[in-house]
Parts: structure tokens; C-alpha cells; sequence
């Protein structure tokens, strides 16, 4: 029998297949089977982590295989910490999507659109539970990739209002990026010079950020909102205070995930309350009258649901 070839998917073919209307009901799918307490459903283990130090950067490793819908699958992305030099990507990923009863290689893809959308998908699976019931005002630090992805799923689902003339607000590390991004979506944005100024009154605040320090403050955060906090994504980095970490509840993706690699968790010593999974399953509470922090790391079972949706489809197009 002739071996089945890989194909390659490029980032405007994977663009084209991938859904967030498809994607978000298989990420929550997915998320409660990892969070169930016997699952043997999923398997995922923690990223492997290869530090790259002479680029200050990492290469993850994020293998899944996912019973029920018989996929099996990695993304390799490659994610760096960027001082100065602010025309490099903070993270760029591939998928492999493997034949799980041969294990030859179906497809390899370009990862940016699976890991911009799927990152996004999963905050607005966070905010659909716990942001407040009336949330008027959403807030994006950081204007990069993962800001478009974020406000384009965000504006989707909700209807953010107009308060004092914006609905959506956005602050970033440079007055320009931010600029840039408000040409970019398709939609109203307001800028602000002062991150304190822009989140102040927010119901729902995004950091997409790749700071490794706190760019969000407790003290500046509206009782009851809820945070999705997407950067710091190693040990030693953060996105939020202590202030913050200490006062919300925390929901993570992973638990096991993020005793190993969230700054704002392991430095802060906060504790995780719940899995987004688990209040999916229904065996935890959102507790959105309180102000919560959902924090998210990504996860490998994300992008195989993300690579198979995109694979099935574009195999029924052939
Ligand atoms: N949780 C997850 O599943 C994933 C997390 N990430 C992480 O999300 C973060 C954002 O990723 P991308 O959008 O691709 O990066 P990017 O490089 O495209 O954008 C980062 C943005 O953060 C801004 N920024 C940096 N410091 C800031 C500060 N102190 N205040 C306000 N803005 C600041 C930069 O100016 C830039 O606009 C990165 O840390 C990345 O590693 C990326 C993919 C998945
Ligand atoms: O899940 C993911 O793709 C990443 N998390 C941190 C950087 C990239």
C-alpha cells in the first residue's frame, strides 16, 4: 500500500476552514472531558519546554490525543520574550496532525490561525460563564496578534455599549501598535495612553500582553469583573499583581499546567479555584458576582480540535 503523504495547510487555508461557530462547542467539549476526574478520554501532559536562551525565547512541545474523536496531534510553537526588537512575532506555531492507527503524518499545518483563534475561543468560553450578567465595557492590553483575535470573537458574541463613547477599549506598550490595531478591526476602539485609565470601569478586561511583569493591578480592577489573562505564560513572568491574584477566584484551563508554568499563580501563591472544565461539567461554580481571573496557558487538546475541524473540512472540499 502506497504511504499516505502529508499535506500542508497554509495559514489562509487554515484561516478559511476554521470557524469560531464550529470551534467554540468541540473547545468546550474537550475542556469538560480533560476536567472529568477519571478521564481517560484525554490525554495531554504539561508542555515540554525547551528553552531557546541565546534568542530569549522557548520551543513547547503540546502532544494530545483525544479518544472519542480519535485524534492525535502536536503543535510545536515557539514563544519569546521581546526587549526592543518589537517587529519580531512573540509566538509561532505549527500543528502536526497525525494517522493515530498508523502514526504517519496526515497534515502539517501553520499554526497562527489555529493558536490566535482557539486562544481567543477559550476566553470567550471564560466570559460567557463568569463576566457579569450586564457587562457594558470590555478592555484589551496589548494590541498584537491575539488583541485581534480576542476582539474579533468578543464583539461577536457580546454586545459591549457605548459608554462615553467607547465600547472597546484598548491600551499598549506603544501608542503606535495600538494605532495600528484600530485600523485593523473592523469595529469601534477607543485608545488610551494610561492601562490604569483604560481598564477603570471595565466589566470585562483581556491581557494579551508580552510583558513579563504586571501590566494589570488589583486595585484598579471593578469589583465583580472578570480578567482573561492570555500572556506570561512561563514561571517567572507576570501579567498580574498580587493584589489581583490574591482578591479574585482563579480558574485555570489546567491545573497540572498551571502549578508549572503560570508566573501569576506559582509567584502570587494564589489559589486555583477551578478548571474552565470543571464548570463546564458542572461539578464547580462560576462565581460571576465575584471578580474572577480566568487564567489561560493553552493547551494541546485546544489545537487538535482546532487541526482536526480544519483537516475534516478541507478533506471534504478536495
Ligand atoms: N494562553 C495562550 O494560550 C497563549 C498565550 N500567548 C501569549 O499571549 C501573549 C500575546 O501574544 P501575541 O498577541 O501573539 O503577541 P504580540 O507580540 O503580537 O503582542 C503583544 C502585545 O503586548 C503589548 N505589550 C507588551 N507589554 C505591554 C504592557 N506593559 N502594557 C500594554 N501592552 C503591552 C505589545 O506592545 C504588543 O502589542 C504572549 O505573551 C504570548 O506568548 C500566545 C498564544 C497562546
Ligand atoms: O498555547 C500556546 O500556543 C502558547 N502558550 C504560550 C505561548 C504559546
Amino acid at each position: 500500500m502506497a504511504r499516505e503523504q502529508p499535506v500542508f495547510l497554509t495559514d489562509d487555508v487554515v484561516a478559511r476552514f476554521l470557524r469560531y461557530d464550529e470551534l467554540i462547542p468541540r473547545l468546550e467539549e474537550v475542556l469538560g472531558k480533560f476536567s472529568l476526574s477519571d478521564s481517560t478520554e484525554v490525554v495531554q501532559p504539561v508542555r515540554f519546554v525547551v528553552p531557546i536562551n541565546k534568542h530569549n525565547g522557548y520551543l513547547g512541545l503540546m502532544p494530545a490525543y483525544i479518544t472519542h474523536e480519535d485524534t492525535l496531534c502536536t503543535k510545536m510553537v515557539a514563544f519569546y520574550r521581546r526587549e526592543g526588537n518589537f517587529t519580531l512575532p512573540s509566538a509561532q506555531a505549527t500543528v502536526l496532525l497525525f494517522n493515530p492507527e498508523y502514526g504517519n503524518v496526515k497534515a502539517v499545518m501553520d499554526g497562527s490561525d489555529i493558536t490566535h483563534k482557539r486562544t481567543a475561543a477559550v476566553s470567550a468560553i471564560s466570559a460567557k460563564l463568569l463576566m457579569p450578567a450586564q457587562s457594558d465595557i470590555l478592555c484589551i492590553l496589548g494590541c498584537g496578534q491575539q488583541a485581534v483575535s480576542h476582539y474579533e470573537i468578543l464583539t461577536q458574541l457580546f454586545s459591549f455599549k457605548e459608554v462615553n463613547n467607547s465600547k472597546v477599549r484598548v491600551c499598549s506598550r506603544r501608542l503606535e501598535t495600538a494605532e495600528r490595531f484600530a485600523v485593523n478591526v473592523k469595529g469601534p476602539v477607543k485608545i488610551f495612553s494610561s492601562a490604569e485609565e483604560a481598564v477603570r470601569g471595565a466589566d470585562l478586561i483581556i491581557t494579551v500582553t508580552n510583558s513579563n511583569e504586571p501590566v494589570l493591578f488589583g486595585e484598579w480592577v471593578k469589583p465583580g469583573a472578570h480578567v482573561a489573562a492570555v500572556g506570561a505564560c512561563r514561571p517567572d513572568w507576570r501579567e498580574l499583581d498580587d493584589v489581583l491574584m490574591r482578591d479574585a477566584v482563579i480558574y485555570v484551563d489546567s491545573k497540572e499546567g498551571a502549578a508549572v508554568e503560570s508566573g501569576d499563580i506559582i509567584l502570587s501563591g494564589a489559589e486555583v479555584f477551578a478548571e474552565l472544565g470543571e464548570v463546564l461539567n458542572g461539578t464547580r461554580p462560576a462565581l460571576r458576582n465575584k471578580t474572577t481571573v480566568f487564567k489561560s496557558l493553552g493547551m494541546g487538546i485546544q489545537d487538535a480540535v482546532a487541526a482536526k475541524l480544519v483537516f475534516d473540512k478541507w478533506k471534504s472540499s478536495q
